[in-house]
């Protein structure tokens, strides 16, 4: 059985986040990985020197070539950066029937480059986040769509509970960006219970793609048949391997380790 899984994001040229870590995390966890354009960024190590979107048309013609032929067991988006592409995307996930959906609402990148336009966060959580089986926002981004603001796990709880309500059915708001204590927390949740993963904090500037990495090893899990609390758990073990045995490329916030969590294990 060769399991597929679609990722509809940007690219970066730099290698570590985006489409091309999304691919990476499919083929490490051994399924097989599609691509649906949505943006061409310059990017590397220090920052992003250019993004230059596709046209909603361009990502629909991909992803209704994806869906024509092969098809997919699991669905990720990140990176969608306009309206238009949002709009495209919703309609393209609800016409092909595509339930394992995972959501990474990617808004800024650790440089501070805008990845999605500010009136696109709307058209986010009215038309994607309903349709989206798990989604990952980060504490920003959990954030900026429940206007609360985060500084204790209380705060995240609620805000999980709001995501909740606008129909994502698992939350996870990721501690990533909550640099107090030894650990980082990623909290799960799915309408009536919390769950909480936990891993020892790795003091490194190399991150770049974690986000992406995270949820693209959900969404490879989830196209496994994988329950969605399993697929998290194993996610956070992987991106845990890919921060823990670094690279050390770049000049800036340098990639983490695909290969990893293949290699060493968790
Ligand atoms: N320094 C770190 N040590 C260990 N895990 C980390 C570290 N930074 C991020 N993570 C993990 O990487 C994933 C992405 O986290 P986060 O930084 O919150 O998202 P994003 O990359 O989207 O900003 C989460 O599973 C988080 O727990
Ligand atoms: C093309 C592209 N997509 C997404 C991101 C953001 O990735 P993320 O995993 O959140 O990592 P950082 O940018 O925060 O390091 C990106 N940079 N580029």
């Amino acid at each position: 059985m060769v399991y597929k899984a679609l990722t509809i994001a940007g690219s970066d040229s730099g290698g570590g986040a985006g489409i091309q870590a999304d691919l990476k995390t499919f083929q490490e966890l051994g399924v097989f990985g599609m691509s649906a354009i949505t943006a061409v960024t310059a990017q590397n190590t220090l920052g992003v020197q250019g993004v230059f979107p596709l046209s909603a048309e361009a990502v629909a013609a991909q992803i209704e070539s994806v869906a024509a032929d092969l098809g997919a067991d699991a669905v990720k988006t990140g990176m969608l950066f306009s309206a238009d592409i949002i709009r495209t995307v919703a309609e393209q996930v609800k016409k092909h029937g595509w339930e394992r959906l995972v959501v990474d609402p990617v808004m800024i990148a650790k440089g501070g480059a805008p990845l999605l336009q500010e009136e696109a966060v709307a058209a986010l959580k009215e038309e994607l986040l309903p349709l989206a089986l798990v989604i990952t926002p980060n504490i920003p981004e959990a954030e900026a769509l429940t206007g609360i603001v985060i500084r204790t796990m209380d705060d995240r709880r609620e805000a999980a509970r709001r995501l909740h309500r606008m129909g994502a059915r698992y939350v996870v708001v990721k501690g990533g960006h909550d640099d107090d204590g030894e650990e980082t927390v990623d909290l799960l949740y799915n309408g009536s219970e919390f769950s909480y993963f936990k891993s020892k904090r790795i003091d490194t500037r190399h991150t770049h793609g974690t986000g992406c990495t995270f949820a693209a090893a959900i969404a490879a899990e989830l196209a496994k048949g994988r329950h969605p609390v399993d697929a998290v758990a194993t996610a956070k073990a992987f991106v845990q391997s890919a921060i823990a045995h670094p690279l050390g490329i770049g000049q800036g916030h340098g990639p983490t380790n695909h290969w990893a969590y293949r290699q060493y294990g968790e």
